[in-house]
Order: structure tokens, then sequence, then C-alpha cells
């Protein structure tokens, strides 16, 4: 898909294909519609995440806890939307031993009690070592650069499904 063909969808088409660009916030895809023409995929890439940065504390927060948990109870019984069931699966978070998983929900519930909201991560960047081993870092940060760093994560994803839904290279975006 090209940009003219994105600068071209009505409201509702543009909503339809882009509004799990960040998970289970239509809204955002939304607002961004607003704001069309896009010059390229760099400049839509842009605007969503210049509307999270745009967001009060609260409205990041409740980004944030739009997120099913990674190896989380919606994996294990396959009520993910799409985008995230291929991103959990990629990370080979659907192959975990018993043992792994417990460690993870324990882990995901620590998180969720120090800051207030899922631990997020772009999973089909890492392997279930890797989540498990950030997650166990990222739980002794303090809480703003905490902040900070979950939505940097939102955005990774964000511009992955982005660079799906328009080929593009997300190296390149
Ligand atoms: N909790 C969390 O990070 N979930 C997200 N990560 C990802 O890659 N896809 C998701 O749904």
């Amino acid at each position: 898909m090209d940009v003219e063909k994105v600068n071209a969808m009505d409201f509702g088409d543009f909503v339809a294909v882009f509004g799990n660009v960040i998970e289970r916030c239509p809204l955002i895809a939304a607002a961004v519609w607003s704001q069309r023409p896009f010059s390229d995929v760099d400049d839509l890439d842009k605007r969503f995440c210049a509307f999270i940065d745009a967001l009060p504390q609260s409205g990041q927060e409740g980004v944030l806890r739009c997120h099913p948990d990674l190896a989380g109870r919606e994996l294990q019984q396959g009520t993910l939307t799409a985008e995230s069931q291929r991103e959990q699966s990629a990370a080979g978070l659907q192959s975990l031993s018993a043992d792994e998983r417990r460690r993870l929900a324990q882990l995901n519930a620590q998180y969720r009690a120090r800051f207030g909201f899922p631990f997020v991560l772009a999973a089909r960047l890492r392997d279930p070592a890797a989540v498990a081993s950030e997650l166990e870092r990222r739980l002794h940060s303090p809480p703003a650069q905490e902040l900070r760093t979950a939505l940097g994560e939102v955005k990774t994803i964000g511009r992955l499904r982005l660079a799906d839904l328009l080929r593009a290279d997300p190296a390149r975006l």
C-alpha cells in the first residue's frame, strides 16, 4: 500500500486498517486520520508517536493498560488481537514450559503491582530469555523512567505494525 492510497482513505477505512497500530487504541488512529495528508510512512508513524507524547500521564498509562500481558491468560485462551498473537508467537511465548510461564506470570504481577500498568515490550524483537531478563531489569527502574521506556516500546510495536501494513522496512522509518 502506498501513501497516496492511505491519504485517499475515508475515516472508516482508515480506522479499520490502522485502528490497532497502537494496541486496542483505535481512538489514536481516529485522531491521526484528521491530520492527513501524510507525506510518507515516516510521517504517519510520527503522528501516532506525537499523539502518545501529547497525552497527559493518565492517558499514557491508559494506553499501556490496553496491552495484554506477555505470555498471559489471553495468549493461553487465544483471545489476543491478531497482531499481538503474531508478536507473542514470534517471540516463542506460545511454547514456554509450565515453569517458564509461571515465572513470567510472577514477574508480570510484580511489575504491575509496582507501576500500576502491565509490562510492555516489542516482543517480536526478543526471545523468551530476553523477555524475562528485560522484565527483571525494568522492575527496578524509577517509575518516571519506566513510563518513558514502556511508551518507547509501544511506539516500536506501532512502527513495526505500520511497516507490516505498508510493507516498509522498519529500519528506514
Ligand atoms: N505486554 C506487551 O508488551 N504486549 C505487547 N507486546 C507486543 O509485542 N505485542 C503486544 O501485545
